[in-house]
Parts: structure tokens; sequence; C-alpha cells
């Protein structure tokens, strides 16, 4: 993911409250539903006005390369004041003088020099869009198949999905058949445990806003996401078009409303529901980008990811893992302000010091030195295998999907096919996995890289599903196709603190 920029310079606290005291603040804050943003903290002789780090609603933006979906969130911004006239001038201009005017809007969220001459997305930008009744934190993601770990390292972070769709003459089928981005980003996204999609169905502009096209769309998605796993409840269906900004916050276009009056994108997105989080559980914090920035003279480290599980606050020590490493947070940065304490389901920069970056990198995880996460070599996954070409065999080579983080590893065992909802063995030892099974593999981590893979076992920080369900989450690819998802249900796992050997299995 991008920098996040600098820090702001507003003062830290100068101690880290009590946990109990911070929980205690949270879980008030968060029944009360509490809608303003500044809040003034006591920490000890200090009284400090600072921002609430309360969770929002994390939103992914995904779909087939060139649906549109930078432009949907370029001209968002634009409707909703985000971005102003000035801003809007500027990249006209700048986008024209390259031959790129179409992608005006886009420059918004694409401020890589490569993404602007190609024309494509391809790291995830993050922004931040203030609805009227709450405010929405939009990953958006690139549709092309080169950038797809980028694409999971986003919808690793998210609670639900904006899926916009090209209703371009044979652009929709393009996506949605097999190989297309649409079809393959629903699945993650699925996977990862998404369960709100709002359906953008955009440049419908290019079809003279033909209602028949809609509802053929429609029509051919909403079976796909109920089979993915979405309830219908949780899906909806939004015409629009991007470029001229129809439908976004305002209906103004006639020939939409000779058919349509239902909710704009606008109307859709508020009305997401915001996920229960786990304040209770140990902090888990897998960091998805690391950068120098802010605070120089303290070191400068900030690391951006989100809050999965608990709550992290100012001046505290943390580990990180897997390794030996310690570091205390200096600050932390929300929607760049600053904020003492940031509780699950925020997307957050921390900036750390006494730490050397060198010893940092995408994936690891922060969590409290009393709560250390487990750091497995092998383990034992339940996965839904998808629509894929080539059988899975035993010592099957795969690439580990596991928030931003990707690793090669083995399927070392397989050790049965299962129902899929009762988890009863079907077939105990199968010699092959196919398109639509679900089964109990045994996966081996591996070092090194998937193009020179090492013998060297490899230790990453995970928790089974039962345990802490975001830290149990993992994607396998193979030859850039994504083959399966799965839940962790045994981890054999090495005490983190102590010694290198094995403690449990299981
Ligand atoms: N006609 C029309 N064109 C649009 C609309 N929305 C986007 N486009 C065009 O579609 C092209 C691709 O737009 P992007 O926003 O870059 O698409 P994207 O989905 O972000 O692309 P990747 O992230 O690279 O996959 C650009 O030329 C846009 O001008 C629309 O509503 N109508």
């Amino acid at each position: 993911m991008r920098d996040a920029g600098e820090a702001n310079e507003e003062p830290a606290p100068k101690v880290a409250l009590a946990r109990e005291k911070v929980l205690e603040e949270a879980r008030r804050a968060i029944a009360e539903g509490e809608k303003k943003d500044v809040s003034i903290v006591v920490i000890g002789q200090y009284s400090l006005a600072c921002v609430l780090a309360l969770p929002k609603l994390t939103v992914s933006c995904i779909g087939h390369v060139d649906a549109g979906k930078s432009t949907l969130m370029g001209r968002l911004l634009y409707e909703l004041g985000e971005v102003g006239e000035k801003g809007r001038i500027a990249n006209e201009r700048a986008s024209g003088k390259i031959g790129k005017a179409s992608f005006s809007w886009a420059w918004q969220m694409d401020g890589l020099t490569e993404e602007r001459e190609r024309g494509i997305t391809m790291d995830i930008s993050q922004t931040r869009l203030p609805l009227p009744r709450t405010t929405l934190t939009v990953l958006d993601a690139p549709g092309h198949r080169d950038f797809i770990p980028n694409m999971i390292s986003g919808a690793a972070q998210a609670d639900a999905a904006l899926l916009v769709i090209d209703a371009g003459v044979g652009e929709f089928e393009a996506g949605f058949e097999g190989g297309g981005q649409s079809r393959e980003h629903v699945l993650l996204v699925r996977s990862l445990g998404v369960t709100q999609v709002v359906v953008a169905v955009n440049k419908l502009d290019m079809v003279e806003w033909s209602k028949a096209r809609f509802d053929e769309i429609c029509g051919a998605l909403q079976p796909f996401l109920v089979q993915s796993g979405f309830q219908p409840s949780k899906t909806i269906f939004i015409p629009c078009g991007a470029f001229s900004g129809v439908n976004l916050q305002e209906r103004n276009c006639k020939a939409l409303e000779a058919w349509y009056n239902g909710p704009t994108l606008v109307d859709a997105l508020d009305n997401l529901t915001p996920p229960t989080r786990s304040l209770d559980t140990p902090l888990r914090f897998p960091i998805s980008n690391v950068f120098k920035g802010g605070h120089l003279s303290l070191g400068g480290i900030g690391v951006s990811g989100r809050v999965c599980s608990g709550i992290v606050q100012a001046r505290e020590v943390v580990r990180i893992l897997p390794g030996q490493l310690s570091a205390t947070i200096h600050s932390i940065e929300l929607d760049s302000k600053s904020v003492p304490w940031a509780a699950a389901g925020s997307n957050v920069t921390l900036y750390l010091s006494g730490i050397d970056p060198n010893f940092l990198s995408i994936g690891s995880v922060i969590c409290s030195p009393n709560d250390l996460v487990p750091v497995a070599s092998a383990f034992i996954a339940q996965i839904i295998v998808f629509d894929i070409k080539m059988p899975i065999t035993t010592g099957a080579s795969v690439e580990l999907f596991h928030h931003s983080r990707d690793n090669p590893a083995t399927i070392s065992k397989l050790l049965a096919t299962v129902d899929r909802a009762s988890g009863a063995v079907i077939k105990s030892n199968p010699r092959v996995l196919t398109k639509g099974c679900s089964a109990r593999v045994e996966i081996t981590l591996r070092s090194g890289t998937m193009s020179a893979p090492s013998t060297k076992p490899l230790f990453l920080p995970l928790e089974t599903f039962s345990t802490n369900k975001e830290m149990g989450r993992v994607l396998l690819r193979r030859g850039g196709e994504t083959i399966a998802a799965g839940e962790t249900t045994n981890i054999f796992f090495f005490s983190p603190g102590a010694s290198n050997a094995p403690i449990s299995r299981g």
C-alpha cells in the first residue's frame, strides 16, 4: 500500500493509559454510537483533545480491469466536496497533456507516475469518504490480474465490497466469464470474510442508460453472488455513470430517471452495516506497509494496516512477530489525525520508535508482549477448491496468502474431503482434490520466493479461525490463479518468545 504521508504533529500522550480504561472508553463510545469526532482524554496530569479512533467501515473497491473503479472514487470525492474545483482542473489539465484525459478523475486515486502513464491502478490507494451518516475508508484495488497480490492485501482489510461493473457491450461478460477479475475478486473478498457487497453497474451511458442491460447484468450476477456465499439481503445493485457523476450523490439524469427511482450509490454505501468488533480479544495488527515518514527525529518509522482485533494505544510497548523485535508506539494516526488509541476495525498508521526498520516486514504482526500471536511453520486448514484446471495432489507447490504476505508453501497432506457445511469426513486420504470440493489439508510453509523456494522452514504469525477469524483465513494461488480459500483449524506452532522448539500441535 502507498505511503500514508506525513504524520501530523499533534502531541502524543506521554504515557499509555491502563488497558481497562481504554477498553472502557472504547466500549462506551461504541455503545453510544458517538458521532462527534473530538473527545477530551485525561491521561495522568495531561488533558488532551483527541480524535476518537472509533472503528469505521472499510470498503474494498473491486472489479475487472478498466471497470471504472478509480474514476468512480475520484468523482465521488468531488461530489462529496473532498476534491475542490482546483484539484479537478489540475487533474484534467495534467492528464490531457499526456493524452490521458479520460483518466482525469482516476488521477485523484492513481498517484504513481507509472499508473498515470499506463492508465491502470497498480497498488492499493486508501481514501476517506465522508457520507451523510458515516465515514468510510475505501481501498481502491487494482483490477489487472498481475496485481492480484495487492488486491488481496486490500481485501483482507475490508468489511464490505464495492464491486464496479462495466456495463458496456461485451465488457461485463469479459470480466465475469472464466478468467475475469469481477468473478475472481468476488470469490476472494467473500473468502476473506466480506459479507456485504454494493454493485455499481457503471458506464451505463455507453448503452444509452438501458434498463434491459442493467437487468441483464443483475440477473447474471445475483445468482453468482449468492452461490459465492453472499446473502441476497446483503447485496444491492446501483445503476450509475462514474465519469459524468450520474446517480452517485444525485440521480441527475433524465434517461435513467425514466425507469429508476431507487437509492443513489451514496445512499447504498451509507446503509452498510458495521460488523461487530472484537475489542476484548488480544491485539493483532498485521503490517500492510512499512515506510519512513513523520517524526523523523524519533527514527520516523511508520507502519500501516488494520487493527484486526483488540485495541492499540500510543506509548504502548509492543512485540512484532515473527522475531524478537519490540518497539514503542510513538503515535497513532487515523485519517491524518492523531488519536490516542485505535480499536479493532480501524485502518491506521502507527509511528514506532526504538526499532531498526530493516527488521520490519510486511505481513509481520504487532501484538501485546503479554499476549503473543503463535508463529506457525505448518497448519491444517479446511479449504474450498475453486474452479481449477489441474487437480490438487499431495506435494503441490502453492503460494500462500495471509493478509499482506505471500510465501511459498506445500500442500503436504490431503487429509480428507469433507462436507462443506458440517465438516463431516466424506473420504479420508483422497488422492486428488478437484474443483468445488471441500477438504482438510496440511500446509507446510517454506522460505524463499516462489521462483526460488528454499527448503528452510518459514514461520508465520497465524491463529486458528475459531480463535481469531481475521488471523485464520488463508488463500492459495498457483500459476497466477487462485485455487482455494481456507480457514485454519490446527496450527503447529512455535513459542515466539522463548526457543524455536515446537510447543504444541493442534
Ligand atoms: N463512458 C464512460 N467511461 C468511463 C466511466 N467510468 C470510467 N470510464 C472510463 O473507463 C476507463 C478506465 O477507468 P479507470 O477508473 O481507470 O478504471 P479502473 O477500474 O480503476 O482500472 P484498473 O484499476 O486499472 O483496473 C477510463 O478511460 C475512464 O474514463 C463512465 O461512467 N462512462
